[in-house]
């Protein structure tokens, strides 16, 4: 197995070359999944599991407005207020001189914060005692089960056939999950059977509508999409996507600023030029421009390796890579770890050097760095949660 083409199974080839990322995600044209991975996460109807890419560009559109730029704007004040209520706990800990798991406190953060923004609950996992209810261990379990649903297709099947207490013996982690999806359910359900334009009770309780009842009342989605199994793979999509890859990108980026003391004075100078005074917060558009903040943001994104699996795509026309042509529609994948890990793009790649990302920095084949920044990968079926 040696060279940049592998053939890793049958119909599958696996490119190992960074400078060809853009080429297999690209912004425009018809990019399909591969459907033999559609149903691994028990969830086939959400855009993410989409195999085709019309499908997907219907359903795509549809979530596109929720996370845009102004959209995520509007509801900085919300995650400030979760923000909040982390580090009162972290202070309450310092005080006591008592331990505490960082990490679980971030998956805490990203799970409230995302439940609210999707569906106006609050799920209170930051005041649950020492962060121990949050969503990381019911997704690992599904990631994990993932794996072997995808060779074995039979056993999400054979899962979703028994009842959920048994389940919950034998994996407890899914009790959590159950919940999820059933508060789910009761939600989209809600907001279905309210009549057409109406926001339900539990949005107009909220300062903001929640992402699914407007979703619902989307009227250029075909009546098809707005099914409660579809809306429900969707929800269920959007928290996993969104929780675990904050909520461990959060947790690797503070491990490394507080175990490197220069790193960390760095960090903290910059911020402290930029708030003189603590009572007086920076909005999220001025925080972005501090440019040592943005490298400690982007480092901590890359060493967190949100997405570890190979992603396969199936494009219309022949792909073309140095000598070979690879004919249309079969599957090739790249990982974005290898990119991640290119010591030819990101010298010393296994250290969290903020400072690589400052000015206009170039790879060594004189493109900008940011072109080797796919953590969020790229192209049409790249992530819709980046800003
Ligand atoms: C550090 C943060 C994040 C990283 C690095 C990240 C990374 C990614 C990657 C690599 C993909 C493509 C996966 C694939 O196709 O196999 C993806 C897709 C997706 N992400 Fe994120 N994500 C992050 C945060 C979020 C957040 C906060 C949300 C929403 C709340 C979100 C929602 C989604 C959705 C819905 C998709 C599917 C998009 C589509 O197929 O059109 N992500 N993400």
């Amino acid at each position: 197995m040696d060279g940049p083409i592998v053939r890793i199974v049958p119909d599958e080839l696996h490119i190992q070359d960074s400078s060809f990322y853009d080429t297999l995600f690209p912004k425009a044209g018809r990019v399909d999944k591969y459907d033999w991975m559609a149903n691994r996460f028990s969830s086939d109807l959400a855009a993410f599991t989409t195999p085709s890419a019309h499908v997907h560009m219907i359903r795509r559109k549809a979530l596109n407005p929720f996370f845009s730029r102004q959209r995520i704007l509007e509801f900085e004040h919300v995650v400030r207020e979760k923000v909040d209520i982390l580090i009162e706990h972290i202070d309450q800990y310092r005080k006591t001189a008592q331990p505490f798991t960082l990490s679980r406190g971030f998956m805490a953060l990203g799970g409230d914060v995302i439940m609210q923004y999707c569906f106006s609950l609050n799920y209170n996992h930051l005041n649950s005692k020492d962060f121990e209810t949050t969503f990381h261990e019911p997704f690992v379990a599904i990631s994990a089960a993932g794996l072997l649903s995808l060779q074995f297709p039979i056993i999400p099947k054979i899962l979703l056939s028994l009842p959920e207490s048994l389940i919950e013996k034998m994996e407890p982690a899914y009790a959590l999950l159950f919940r999820l999806q059933s508060d789910m359910r009761k939600q989209i359900s809600k907001l279905l059977e309210s009549p057409k334009g109406s926001s339900s009770a539990s949005a107009e309780e909220s300062k903001n509508p929640s992402v699914f009842s407007e979703l619902i009342n989307d009227p250029e989605l075909p009546p098809s999409e707005i099914k409660l199994r579809r809306l429900q793979d969707e929800a269920q999509v959007v928290v996993a996507a969104g929780i675990t890859t904050v909520g461990w990108a959060l947790s690797v980026g503070a491990f490394h600023i507080i175990n490197q003391p220069e790193i960390y004075g760095r960090l903290r100078r910059e911020l402290e030029s930029a708030i003189p005074d603590p009572d007086q917060e920076l909005s999220w558009s001025d925080l972005e421009k501090l440019p040592y903040l943005t490298g400690c943001i982007k480092e901590a994104i890359r060493l967190s390796y949100p997405v570890a699996s190979r992603n396969p795509r199936l494009l219309s026309k022949p792909l073309v890579y140095k000598d070979w042509v690879i004919p249309p529609r079969t599957p090739v994948s790249m990982t974005i770890a290898d990119i991640s890990d290119d010591e030819e793009i990101f010298t010393e790649h296994d250290k969290f050097k903020p400072e690589r990302w400052i000015g206009y920095p170039k790879a060594r084949d004189g493109s900008p760095l940011d072109r080797y920044f796919v953590c969020f990968q790229k192209g049409t079926r790249s992530c819709v949660g980046t800003k």
